[in-house]
């Protein structure tokens, strides 16, 4: 075993829970409770002046800023063992070093650049980024003429392979360790994507796409069909290393309700498996929900009705919701994915943030082929002129707590994954604040820690991902080949 330690400026979120448990192992002896914006000290210091709008309700969580600090990873168990002050560890592992019967220590030097745990997308359809930004229409016209043909491509193994494996380097390339993740409704395209993620051990979730009508029929797999399928996939791959299961009714539209009653059933008969599927982003969407389930009160209600409702469940959008429907998600623990760029591009419509966070846990997510870009940073950057719309700013802080912990938070990950509490997965990311001229430039002129991440937050994308680390592993290097 190596021990790296990642000498950088670190930058977390942490629950209450997590701040005892800190307090209680370093004695507070390592940890000031200040502002983050002095930005020259060398303590952790735990912002307690932020406040920020939570995931889960009642689990307040505060930025927790080392502008010296330094992250220990075990290259073994690939675990975070330790982080602080970079002084503080350094007397802590380094020293040790060269006693006899200790691990190595490797010392890695970031200390101009930002480490942040890893991002995490909760909704983003692998198949599609062979058509993202296709021109032209909405939702109903855009999976009839752009998604379904590109999706139809992956009943040939070989084509699921190549393109599982340039999507997970394309999200790392982003700063995405972990994400929810559609395929398509072929089980090869499945395999191939846990094939490649083990092979990363990165931490993902997807499954086989539930569609037994109005789509094609070469895309449709006939009802009992895809339940089997889905439970294969159960067997297979669910908590195999760092992989998880969804079932995944793709949406009311596209299964008929003898479908979604049996993925009602199977969803209950599992205490862990996930659930993701699509909700009211699109009023022509509601529309023909409503005219093909004409008996329930409405399309939140079609789900609910047949068992798909839960903690475990991620409807994507849910940008046209009753006023009862928000309190059926806040009953159920169903959570929502809000996906900005995807919103804006089929011309969805605005998801309002703050409100939904008020009623359930929101998390944030790319959409890609919808949504128009895999980073994280650039899906906040479109969120955050969502919710401008509404008079509703998107602090920076908010933002990058919800990509981070409060994601991880949302998918029930946040024991694994999401900051750097000792014996969470090594999961982060490098971030060079200067990485394009005008970054750099921009950079000289901010006066505090928020005004950076602000400026990081909006002008941000893959070129500021200097590297990322899975299970401390390197796994992506900027301009490597
Ligand atoms: N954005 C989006 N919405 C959907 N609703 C049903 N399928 C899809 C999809 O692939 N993308």
């Amino acid at each position: 075993m190596t021990i790296h330690i990642y000498q950088a400026r670190l930058l977390h979120y942490l629950t209450e829970d997590n701040l005892a448990k800190r307090e209680k192992s370093t004695n507070n002896s390592d940890t000031s409770t200040n502002d983050t914006n002095t930005l020259d000290a060398t303590l952790p210091v735990v912002d307690k002046n932020v406040i920020l709008l939570p995931v889960i309700a009642g689990i307040n969580v505060y930025p927790e800023y080392i502008a010296e600090g330094a992250l220990v990873v075990d290259d073994v168990s690939g675990r975070v063992l330790d982080y602080g002050s970079k002084n503080v560890i350094m007397a802590r592992y380094a020293s040790s070093h060269a006693q006899e019967g200790k691990a190595p220590v490797e010392i890695h030097d970031y200390q101009d650049k930002l480490i942040m745990p890893g991002f995490i997308d909760t909704h983003v359809h692998y198949p599609q980024i062979d058509m993202i930004a296709a021109f032209g229409e909405q939702l109903l016209d855009w999976l009839n003429n752009y998604t379904f043909i590109t999706e139809a491509n992956f009943s040939d193994p070989q084509v699921a392979h190549d393109t599982s494996k340039f999507f997970l380097n394309q999200l790392l390339a982003n700063g995405t360790t972990s994400a929810l993740v559609f395929s398509t409704s072929h089980p090869e395209s499945v395999e191939a994507f846990f094939e490649e993620s083990t092979r990363l051990n990165t931490r993902m979730i997807t499954g086989n796409v539930l569609m037994d009508q109005n789509a094609p029929e070469h895309l449709c797999v006939p009802t009992e069909q895809g339940i089997r399928d889905s439970q294969n996939i159960i067997d297979k791959w669910h908590e195999r290393g760092r992989q998880h299961v969804a079932i995944t009714p793709r949406f009311a539209i596209t299964s008929t309700p003898k479908q979604l009653q049996m993925t009602g059933e199977l969803y209950r008969s599992y205490n862990s498996v996930y659930l993701q599927t699509h909700l009211a982003e699109n009023l022509a969407e509601i529309a023909f929900v409503r005219e093909l389930y004409p008996k329930h009160t409405g399309y939140l209600d079609v789900y609910h009705d047949l068992g798909l409702l839960g903690r475990r469940t991620t409807l994507a959008h849910g940008i046209y919701l009753e006023a009862l429907e928000y309190e059926v998600l806040r009953d159920t623990g169903t959570q929502i994915a809000h996906c900005p760029t995807s919103n804006l591009f089929l011309g969805s419509g605005l998801f309002d943030l703050s409100k939904t966070l008020r009623y359930t846990g929101v998390s944030i997510a790319t959409d890609v082929g919808a949504g128009t870009s895999l980073s994280m940073l650039t899906t906040l950057s479109e969120a955050y002129k969502v919710q401008q719309l509404q008079n509703n700013p998107l602090s920076a802080h908010q933002g990058l707590y919800q990509i981070t912990l409060g994601n991880a938070q949302s998918l029930l990950l946040d024991n694994k994954i999401g900051n750097f509490m000792p014996n969470k997965e090594a999961d982060f990311v490098i971030i060079d604040m200067g990485a394009t001229e005008l970054l750099a430039r921009r950079m000289m002129q901010t006066k505090s820690l928020d005004e950076q991440l602000f400026v990081l937050m909006m002008l941000g994308d893959d070129r500021v991902i200097e590297e990322t680390v899975i299970a401390g592993m390197s796994r992506y290097k900027k301009g490597a080949v």
